[in-house]
């Protein structure tokens, strides 16, 4: 459904993807690795439309949407988690929440607000006060909750576990598999190689604005070269 072939992006005259061709199929959680500052985000804010295309073209569903607007490619079906979360500090959890409650493209409703709170006890606890009272991880709960309510077709996380301690990096992972589950596609940034080979059907590794490789997660568990290399691990 959504794709991007041969993309190049800039910030001003840096030139950051180099000819990026990648598939997300539909149902299917694919993984993006790669050091720091090889371009992950940057591919994640082209598809989005928050950097733009300068050659190459994105699609959805086949048709081409290369540089459509934020707000149309979320329409399309995108929920975006922002690496550093983005949740609305003056707002309540319930009325983060709310905000983006709609139906998906085919009209369905299956993450409502009560979904959510199942997905997520911790919030029901936490439902008046503002998201700048939040600790990190119910900040990334209510971000991940606020993008589910959009009802996706694909969700992207962007480092949705950096700094986070470590049972609630455990609840956020069991959150991306519920997800997975559910039918809808995922694109998962996170430097936790391991885990998101084990929780992914593809990974693509980016190298300097390119993707130097991209296979099965299944096949580069048995077969850690040359993915270990290109991660430095
Ligand atoms: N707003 C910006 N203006 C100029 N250069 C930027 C901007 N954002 C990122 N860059 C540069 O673009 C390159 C790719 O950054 P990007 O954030 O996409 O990498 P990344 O793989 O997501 O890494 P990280 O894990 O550190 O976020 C880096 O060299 C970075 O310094």
């Amino acid at each position: 459904m959504f794709s991007l072939q041969d993309v190049h992006s800039f910030y001003g005259d840096s030139h950051i993807l180099h000819g990026v061709s990648l598939a997300l199929p539909q149902g299917k959680a694919v993984g993006l690795l790669g050091r720091n500052g090889m371009g992950k985000t940057t591919l994640i804010r082209t598809l989005m439309g928050y950097v733009p295309a300068r050659s190459g073209r994105v699609f959805a569903d086949g048709k081409e949407v290369t540089n459509f607007a934020p707000e149309k490619m979320a329409k399309l079906g995108i929920g975006y988690v922002p690496e550093g979360r983005g949740v609305f500090p003056n707002l309540s959890v319930k009325e983060n929440l709310l905000m983006s409650a709609r139906a998906g493209l085919d009209g369905q409703r299956n993450w409502t607000y009560e979904r959510v709170l199942e997905t997520f006890p911790r919030l029901k606890e936490r439902l008046s006060n503002g998201g700048d009272q939040l600790s990190g991880g119910e900040q990334q709960m209510v971000s991940i909750g606020r993008a589910l309510m959009t009802n996706p077709r694909l969700m992207i996380l962007d480092e949705a576990t950096e700094g986070l301690a470590p049972l609630v990096v455990a609840e956020i992972w069991r959150v991306i598999a519920e997800i997975r589950a559910t039918g809808i596609s995922t694109l998962i940034v996170d430097r936790d190689y391991k885990k998101v080979l084990a929780h992914t059907d593809y990974a693509a590794v980016m190298e300097k604005g390119k993707l130097a490789l991209q296979a099965p997660s299944a096949q580069l568990q048995q077969q850690p070269e040359p993915l270990s290399s290109l991660l430095g691990v």
